[in-house]
């Protein structure tokens, strides 16, 4: 594995009444109503804040919140505060910026075992260009840094890798260690036959892990919005399904590689479509090579779940990120509660299930499922690369043990 292991301890650093820039990952799904609809990735970020609190460390919390271009109030941090706050057991402040006078005020007046809460780093575009100017602003608020943002560690940004060149110690928090002790160990020599089940919305940043995936597995499953571009790849047509088009090429070559590999790569061969991107859709049951104009592929159909559930009968590990489809809307959350339930079953027999990302913990949680896997990860694409065996950049950049 390239990436580090051991990173600098929470643990060694000296805590009382310093300021910690603490970088979390509470990417966490709401609803319309901006309600959290799962709060693992916020439950996970408590011991290490805890921790800190215990100690004395004035506690400054960075996040960023979806994607958003610009300030954009509906991925404001303001909704996690009570949640937040109820299962710290201190009042959380919450900022309305994450650097400038304002937020270096409130800084200042942080008690000892206090905690701020910084409003979305992504709001910068500085952020994600990984900005040293950014990182400096950032970093001049606090003494040290932990970070324990394993969901983001994938992205060289300033808050998860341009930060810790200005300050020292930068330091792991337990949920950041917790994950590399789990997943290299799991995904470095992993009971084979290895399945990797990929599926969700985000095509570009994940078709390309397959690549790299198909040196590690024998099966590799693909489901959600994945699977539209390979089907235009192999001249099916696909509706207003989601595509990415400059893809195209490279599905079709991963499908070849899959094959002088001899690694069983598996779509689905059957859909459920919607005639809208909506919970009341109407919606039917296609074979994958059919889907008409005006409709979009939203979930893996009833013939798909039962072949993907007899091909992960044969496997000892299985790693899966994605849902197989729109599974907030309930008309299409069929696959993606069925490859739940299968993987619930396969743990039950020995299998070693990890199963990683904001929306696929929250699918599996929703169906009350998470406690029967062998492992839950707060990071998909993270979890994802670390399996390729690339260097995570936020780990990276961590001082040394
Ligand atoms: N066929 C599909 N078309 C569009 N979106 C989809 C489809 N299948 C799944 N999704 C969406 O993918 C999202 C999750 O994708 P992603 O962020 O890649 O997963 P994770 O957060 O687990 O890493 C969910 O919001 C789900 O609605
Ligand atoms: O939700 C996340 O990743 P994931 O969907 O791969 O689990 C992380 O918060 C990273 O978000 P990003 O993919 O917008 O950089």
């Amino acid at each position: 594995m390239a990436t580090k292991r051991s990173v600098g301890s929470l643990k060694e650093a000296d805590l009382k009444g310093k300021r910690v820039f603490v970088r979390v990952d509470l990417n966490v799904p709401l609803d319309d109503n901006f309600n959290i609809t799962d709060d693992t990735r916020i439950r996970a970020a408590v011991p290490t804040i805890k921790y800190l609190i215990g100690y004395g460390a004035k506690v400054i919390l960075s996040s960023h919140l979806g994607r958003p271009k610009g300030v954009t109030p509906k991925f404001s941090l303001k909704p996690l505060v009570p949640r937040l706050s109820e299962l710290l057991g201190v009042e959380v402040k919450m900022a309305n910026d994450c650097i400038g006078e304002e937020v270096e005020k409130l800084v200042a007046e942080i008690p000892e075992g206090g905690v701020l809460l910084l409003e979305n780093v992504r709001f910068y575009k500085e952020e994600e260009k990984n900005d040293p100017e950014f990182a400096k602003k950032l970093a001049s608020l606090a003494d040290l840094y932990v970070n324990d943002a394993f969901g983001t560690a994938h992205r060289p940004h300033a808050s998860t890798e341009g930060v810790a060149k200005y300050l020292k110690p930068s330091v792991a928090g337990f949920l950041m260690q917790k994950e590399l002790d789990y997943l290299v160990g799991a995904v470095a020599n992993p009971k084979k036959p290895f399945a990797a089940i990929v599926g969700g919305s985000k095509v570009s940043s994940k078709i390309g892990v397959i690549e790299s995936l198909l040196e590690k597995v024998n099966l590799l499953i693909l489901g959600g919005g994945m699977i539209f571009t390979f089907y235009k790849a192999q001249g099916h047509a696909v509706g207003s399904s989601l595509v990415e088009e400059d893809k195209l090429s490279l599905a079709t070559s991963l499908m070849e590689k899959a094959k002088a590999k001899g690694v069983s790569l598996l779509l689905p061969s059957d859909v459920v479509i919607a005639d809208k991107f909506a919970a009341d859709a109407n919606s039917k049951v296609v074979p994958a090579s059919g889907i008409p104009d005006g409709w979009m592929g939203l979930d893996i159909g009833p013939e798909t779940i039962k072949s993907f559930g007899e091909a992960l009968d044969t496997t000892k590990t299985v790693i899966w990120n994605g849902p197989m489809g729109v599974f907030e809307f309930e008309k299409f959350a069929t696959g993606t509660d069925a490859i739940a339930k299968k993987l619930a079953e396969l743990s039950g027999k020995g299998v070693t299930t990890i199963i990683g990302g904001g929306d696929s913990v929250a699918a599996v949680e929703k169906v009350g499922l998470a406690d029967k896997m062998s492992h839950i990860s707060t990071g998909g694409g993270a979890s994802l690369e670390l399996l390729e065996g690339k260097p995570l950049p936020g780990v990276l950049a961590l001082n040394d043990a």
